[in-house]
């Protein structure tokens, strides 16, 4: 992996690194121009060191920063959370763990509770939400990330459906602390930036979901649960196919369905069941169905239905709050029954992906 700089621009191997195009909790994406075969993708550039820090497995754990796009990170201090801007939660920018106890869930972007986080967000003393309360975490899912990230790897070469995004090609240098990613590129970006006062007509959100649904099923299909589904994870390309990308919290099962226990996504699309108090074990696919349903009505009324500066109060929320749509807009009755049934707030009852393939609006 040969860096270097020619007339400003990064030189990566065949690829010539241009403008950002994406930035998460992940890191950021860059359109890449391949100059053997003329053709841009899109450069998904990790940090190693960041990824060691987060984990707490790296010298000085990294400090709980909330990363919004507006402002600068600021530092929040462990007893209390700054107060998000509805906007900056909405902005699902990350939120880094550090290994010292939260005393409530970073509200804003995405998050890895571990294990024993229970629904008020603060880690249990017994737990002191210390290395032990991240490593739990990380060892129900791998014990360091670069094993989290080869797994992602791994389940993004075996992937090949047109709903999901392509994995082209890996470039990691013993030597760069930075870890490449080549995906194909969706020229159109995020179907939707939330919130907006401009959401997407019926028609346009039924062709983009039909997509999703398809793409899910397949995960699905393929043992894996997608964990956090929501519009920036949902890219769109010129031809108007939708693929589902970042397979970064993503969980591999056995069997017939995932049964969880550690809570992982972002605040406002996570499922009611994983954020109980005194929850059990709970279905991967039944939640990710509840993130499409969030994700649904993000794009139809521009907003998720549940919304709290505070994070707590979102949990509240989102397990206790009875669905509302907005008397403004004139959705179909159909749309309305749809998504009710997937913000269903008891998994056991909510609509499955197969029903949610028959149903009226998903077949008009
Ligand atoms: C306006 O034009 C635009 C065209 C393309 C983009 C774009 O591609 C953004 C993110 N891309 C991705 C992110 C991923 O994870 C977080 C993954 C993954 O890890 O699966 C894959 C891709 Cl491609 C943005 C703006």
């Amino acid at each position: 992996v040969s860096m270097e700089c020619k007339d400003g621009y990064t030189q990566l191997n065949q690829y010539r690194l241009k403008e950002d195009i994406g930035q998460g909790s992940y890191g950021i994406v860059k359109l890449a121009y391949n100059e053997e075969d003329d053709i841009h993708y899109a450069m998904k550039i990790l940090s190693k060191k960041k990824l060691m820090k987060r984990a707490g497995l790296y010298g000085r754990p990294a400090p709980v920063r909330f990363l919004s796009a507006q402002g600068p990170a600021q530092m929040c201090s462990v007893s209390g959370l700054p107060q998000q801007t509805a906007a900056q939660q909405q902005q699902q920018q990350p939120c880094v763990l550090s290994r010292r106890p939260l005393t409530a869930a970073a509200s804003v972007g995405r998050v890895m509770m571990p294990r024993s986080a229970s629904a008020a967000g603060r880690i249990p003393s017994s737990s002191h939400g210390s290395r032990n309360s991240v490593t739990a975490a990380w060892n129900e899912r791998s014990q360091n990330p670069m094993d989290q990230i080869r797994r992602e790897v791994a389940i993004l070469r075996k992937l090949d459906h047109p709903n999901v995004v392509k994995l082209v090609e890996v470039l990691d240098d013993p030597d760069d602390d930075h870890l490449y990613m080549a995906f194909e590129l969706l020229e159109k970006g995020e179907i939707l930036q939330v919130p907006t006062d401009t959401p997407l007509e019926e028609h346009v959100a039924r062709a983009y979901f039909r997509d999703i649904v398809l793409g899910l099923e397949y995960l699905h299909f393929q043992k894996i649960i997608h964990r956090d589904v929501k519009p920036s994870n949902l890219l769109l390309g010129n031809n108007g196919r939708v693929r589902v990308a970042d397979f970064g919290v993503c969980n591999e099962f056995h069997g017939s369905d995932a049964l969880l226990s550690n809570t992982a996504g972002t605040p406002a699309f996570i499922a009611p069941e994983a954020l109980m108090q005194r929850r059990g074990m709970y279905s991967g696919k039944a939640a990710d169905v509840w993130s499409l349903g969030i994700t649904l009505y993000a794009i139809v009324f521009g907003d998720v239905p549940f919304r709290d500066d505070n994070i707590l109060a979102l949990y509240s929320k989102i397990t206790s709050q009875p669905l509302q749509f907005p008397s403004a807009f004139n959705v179909s009755e159909d749309l309305k029954d749809l998504i009710s049934r997937m913000l269903t707030k008891d998994p056991s009852l909510r609509i499955t992906v197969p029903e949610i393939k028959e149903h009226p609006w998903v077949t008009s």
